[in-house]
């Protein structure tokens, strides 16, 4: 019972907690959820923050150059050579400025490429080469030209310089606002995606697309979708590359949508996606000013790693084995221990004890319980046992008034009969012998019939008064039936029984004459022997009896063992 007990504690304290961790998962991820969006949010803002003010200064020295008067007379006249020098001056007064220390100048006019590097490496020649129009690395120049973009963020790889960089390209317009050419600077992809992108935030990754999605900076090179803006749609590595997901592409290309149509700063989105099997929090923002998107993708697992809950789970269990201890220790102590006892106290009592073993009361149902059986036991005990002395008293006074005859209160012949055979076995033991008188009233017929049964009984009571006084109390006077008395006289010697059985004779003589109806009595006796039997020794004491009545009645005869045998009546 106790395994069962502790089997469905631990079953429900089971499926409680099941109920509690499920509730708890669920509050918990709601929690994650809306953790994770305020820190994709912030994550985003900030990332964005970064981006920006690391380009900020680069785009605005830029757009200085794409507005400075000299390169754009030089770009109208780009033959002119006293333009030229100014121009390169003006130029390389630029590179010193810019933070890669590096500048590039293209002229629509006649397609010439400018540029230097930080070693100035290309003093004197930087004019480095003519971009061609049918050479598709040089097709950014001509699209952008086209497109009439005044900016844009270009991440490329230059063939002919042998670098890949993050372009910023600033339209050069003249005062009619006609493109006559791109001026810019490059940074150092490698130094930006770790500067920005690869920031080594375990569980964030950032990465930035374009206006349509294509990938431009994201810390796996792989992915970054280079020179984009010569390539059709379709062929772009974009954003919903690294998605599994076909909702999740549709999910983040929604966002991209949403955030294109406000165009504004600053506005974030965000939602769950699956990223390499993980599931991720993406955030996205719109950075206006350089018509890129931001997008943050937050790893909760590792941000949140799943084994923060094993502390819980440890002190679950602990919990789970110490309740469990604690409900056995109570279920044993204040329930099957006293349920115990108190089954072996009733399994003494149905086997008819009233001695209880001590019983365990415990302030409870069961201690009452047990309280209330032990009170019960006792008064069933004591009934019992004051039922038990009733029947004891009513047994002996029925055995007792078996044995005593109604009429006279002597010994009935049942009495007699038992008195005798004590007689004989103590004769028996201490060879000596006992009398036996037997005494019949004379004519006692007649007194019934002359003076009715009543007077009857009365002689037959007095005969009994005088048959006690004339012996000695230990003797055992008995009435044999009818009007026949039987006395047992013990111990006894022929001549007690000669005086004793003479007295009796004279004594009904006499003691009846004083009552006004004289009766007498013919009394016979016999001396018993050991190893006598009883049958001998009535027929003896009889046969005596018959003789005083053969011989005219009122008189006493003694029967000796040495006498003939005596023939049946
Ligand atoms: N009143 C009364 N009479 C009884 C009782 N028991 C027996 N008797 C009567 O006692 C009488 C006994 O008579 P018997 O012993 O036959 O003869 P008897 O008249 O005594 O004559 P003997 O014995 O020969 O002297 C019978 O009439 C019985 O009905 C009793 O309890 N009360």
């Amino acid at each position: 019972m106790k395994t069962r007990i502790l089997g469905l504690a631990a079953v429900l304290m089971m499926v409680a907690s099941l109920a509690s961790w499920f509730a708890y998962r669920a509050l918990s991820a709601d929690i994650i959820e809306r953790w994770g969006q305020q820190v994709a949010e912030i994550q985003v803002r900030y990332d964005s923050a970064r981006l920006l003010q690391s380009l900020e200064r680069e785009i605005g020295l830029a757009k200085q150059m794409a507005s400075s008067l000299v390169l754009l007379n030089f770009a109208k006249t780009p033959d002119a050579p006293d333009l030229q020098a100014s121009a390169i001056e003006e130029m390389e007064s630029f590179r010193e400025n810019f933070r890669d220390n590096s500048y590039f100048v293209a002229l629509r006019e006649n397609g010439h490429y400018y540029y230097n590097n930080s070693e100035n490496e290309f003093a004197g020649k930087q004019l480095r080469y003519a971009l061609d129009p049918e050479d598709p690395d040089d097709a950014w120049f001509y699209q952008l030209l086209d497109e009439g973009r005044d900016f844009h963020l270009n991440v490329n790889p230059d063939t002919e310089l042998g670098v890949t960089k993050l372009w910023i390209d600033v339209l050069m317009r003249d005062s009619e606002g006609k493109p006559v050419g791109i001026v810019g600077t490059g940074l150092n992809l490698d130094d930006f995606l770790q500067d920005i992108v690869d920031i080594g935030q375990e569980g964030i990754t950032t990465l930035f697309v374009d206006y349509n999605g294509a990938i431009q900076l994201y810390r796996d090179r792989n992915y970054i979708d280079f020179a984009s803006i010569i390539k059709p749609e379709g062929q772009k590595n974009t954003v919903d590359l690294l998605f599994d997901e076909p909702e999740d592409k549709q999910k983040i290309l929604g966002m991209l949508q949403l955030l294109k149509k406000r165009d504004e700063a600053g506005q974030v989105e965000s939602g769950f996606v699956t990223v390499d099997g993980h599931e991720q929090l993406a955030g996205v923002a719109f950075l206006p000013t350089i018509g890129w998107f931001e997008i943050t993708l937050l790893d909760l697992n590792a941000l949140l790693p799943n084994s923060f809950l094993w502390p819980l789970l440890a002190v679950f269990f602990v919990a789970l084995i110490l309740t469990l201890v604690l409900f056995h220790v109570i279920i044993q102590s204040k329930i099957l221990k006293p349920i115990t006892t108190l089954e072996k106290a009733v399994e003494k009592v149905r086997d008819g004890s009233f001695e209880l073993p001590r019983l365990d009361k415990p302030d409870n149902e069961i201690g009452r319980l047990s309280h209330h059986f032990e009170q019960m036991v006792d008064t069933l005990g004591n009934t019992t046992r004051e039922l038990e002395n009733k029947v004891n008293r009513r047994t002996e006074e029925l055995n007792r008034l078996a044995r005593i005859d109604t009429l006279t209160g002597l010994k009935n012949r049942r009495g007699l009969d038992e008195a005798m055979e004590e007689e004989i076995q103590r004769a028996e033991r201490q060879g000596t012998g006992f009398g036996v008188i037997w005494l019949d009233v004379d004519h006692f017929k007649a007194f019934n019939d002359e003076l009715g049964h009543q007077i009857g009984d009365q002689i037959l009571c007095r005969v009994a008064l005088w048959l006690k006084a004339g012996i000695r109390p230990y003797d055992h006077p008995g009435r044999w039936g009818g009007d026949e008395f039987v006395v047992i006289l013990s111990p006894c010697d022929s001549r007690t029984l000669k005086t004793i059985a003479n007295r009796i004779q004279q004594m009904v003589e006499q003691e009846s004459e004083k009552t006004g109806t004289p009766v007498t009595a013919s009394v016979g006796a016999y001396l018993a022997q050991p190893g006598d039997t009883s049958d001998t020794i009535l027929r003896r004491a009889d046969s005596a009896l018959y003789e005083a009545k053969r011989r005219g009645r009122n008189r006493v005869c003694i029967s000796t063992p040495e006498d003939e045998e005596i023939k049946p009546l």
